[in-house]
C-alpha cells in the first residue's frame, strides 16, 4: 500500500502578503532564530526581517533570538538589530542543562507567544525576507498543513565565498539514505534538514525534541507518522547559502540526525537528556594517528505540553 505522497512544491510567490494578513486574522506569528556564536550574521538576519515584516508590513508579531550558549557578541548584536533575545540556559533553568539547536527551539516554546512559529537560522548569508511569508503561507491558508519545510538551491561555498558545488553534505549522506531505508513516503522532501521551517505551536509542543541537530529529522518523521506525509508542505524559497562548516565538524551532526531517526524506528528508546555518544575521529600528529573524541548529545526533551508548568510566553 503506497502512503499519500508529499504534496507538490509550492512557491513563496503563491502567498501574497495581503492575503496572508487576512488569513492570519488574530493568530500570532513568532519568528525564532536560534544562534550560537553568530555575531557576524545574526544582525543582518534580524534587521532584514524586522524591516520587512515588523516595520513595513505587520506580519511578524514577535522576532526572537534564542542565544544558545554563545561566547561571542551574538546577544548584543541581535538586541541592537531589534530582536527580543533570550538565553536558552535562562529559560526554565529548573529543567536542568542541555545544549544544542534543538534545545534552543524547545526552550523557545516556553517564552514565545505565537500560535504559528517560523524558524530561521542565524548563519544565513544569501537569502531573503520572503522566506517568512513563504514558510507561513501554507499554515495560514490550509488547516490540513502541520509542517512547512523550505526548499532551495543551496550552494557549498569555498573559503573565498565562491560556489564550489551543491551543499547539504549531511542531507545527502545521512538524511536521504535514512529516509530511503526507513520512511520512503518522505522521499519527496527536497530539503529534509532545512533549518528554515514553520509549525503550529501546539503541534510542536506535543513533540519529543532532540536537543541537538536531530530536531529537524525528528519533527519531519513525527509529523508524517502522526498526520501523514500529506500534512507536510514544501515551499520553494529560491536560493540559500550559509556558513559551511568543515566536514569533520559535521560528524557530530550526523550522529545526532541518525540517533533521532533511530529513536523513531524502534532501534533504541528515546534517550533522555543528557545522553551522549563518543565519536572518535583521527588527526595525524607527530606520533601517528591520534584519536580525537567528540561527544555529541543525543538526548531528547519531552513534549513541552507534558512539562509541569508549561505555558506559552506571556500567559
Ligand atoms: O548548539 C547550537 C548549534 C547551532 N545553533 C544554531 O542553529 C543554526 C543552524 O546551525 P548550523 O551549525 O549552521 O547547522 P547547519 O550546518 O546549517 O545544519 C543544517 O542541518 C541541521 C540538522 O538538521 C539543521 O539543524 C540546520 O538548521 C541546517 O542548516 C544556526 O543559527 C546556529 O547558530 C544553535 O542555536 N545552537
Ligand atoms: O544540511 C546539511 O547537510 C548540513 O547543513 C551541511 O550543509 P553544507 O554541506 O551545505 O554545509
Amino acid at each position: 500500500m503506497t502512503e499519500p505522497a508529499v504534496p507538490p512544491i509550492r512557491r513563496w510567490s503563491d502567498y501574497p502578503v495581503e492575503s496572508l494578513l487576512a488569513a492570519k486574522g488574530d493568530q500570532r506569528l513568532s519568528v525564532v532564530i536560534p544562534a550560537r556564536d553568530e555575531q557576524d550574521s545574526v544582525g543582518d538576519v534580524v534587521a532584514a526581517l524586522r524591516h520587512a515584516w515588523v516595520e513595513q508590513t505587520p506580519l511578524i508579531d514577535e522576532l526572537v533570538v534564542i542565544d544558545s550558549d554563545s561566547v561571542d557578541d551574538t546577544v548584543e548584536v541581535a538586541r541592537a538589530a531589534g530582536a527580543i533575545v533570550h538565553s536558552a540556559k535562562d529559560i526554565r533553568p529548573d529543567l536542568g542543562p542541555a545544549e544544542g539547536k534543538g534545545e534552543a527551539l524547545w526552550k523557545a516554546l516556553h517564552v514565545v507567544t505565537g500560535d504559528v512559529l517560523a524558524f530561521i537560522d542565524a548563519d544565513l548569508v544569501e537569502w531573503g525576507s520572503h522566506f517568512v511569508p513563504g514558510l507561513v503561507g501554507p499554515l495560514l491558508t490550509d488547516p490540513t498543513v502541520q509542517l512547512v519545510k523550505a526548499v532551495y538551491d543551496r550552494p557549498l561555498l569555498d573559503a573565498a565565498g565562491q560556489e564550489a558545488e551543491s551543499g547539504g553534505r549531511v542531507t545527502e549522506l545521512v538524511a536521504r539514505p535514512l529516509i530511503a531505508l526507513h520512511r520512503p513516503a518522505l522521499c519527496g522532501i527536497v530539503q529534509p534538514l532545512a533549518g528554515e521551517w514553520a509549525i503550529r505551536r501546539d503541534v510542536f509542543a506535543s513533540l519529543s525534541v532532540p536537543t541537538g541537530y536531530g530536531v529537524e529529522i525528528a519533527a519531519l518523521i513525527d509529523i508524517a507518522d502522526r498526520f501523514g506525509a500529506g500534512a507536510i508542505a514544501q515551499v520553494d524559497l529560491g536560493r540559500r547559502a550559509h556558513r559551511n562548516r568543515r566536514h569533520d565538524t559535521l560528524g557530530p551532526m550526523a550522529v545526532q540526525v541518525l540517533a533521532a531517526a533511530e529513536a523513531r524506528c524502534g532501534v533504541r528508546p528515546v534517550p533522555a537528556v543528557p545522553t551522549h555518544v563518543e565519536l572518535t575521529q583521527f588527526v595525524r600528529g607527530a606520533a601517528g594517528f591520534e584519536p580525537h573524541v567528540r561527544r555529541p548529545a543525543i538526548g531528547e526533551r519531552p513534549p513541552a505540553c507534558d512539562v509541569p508548568g508549561y505555558r506559552r510566553g506571556g500567559e
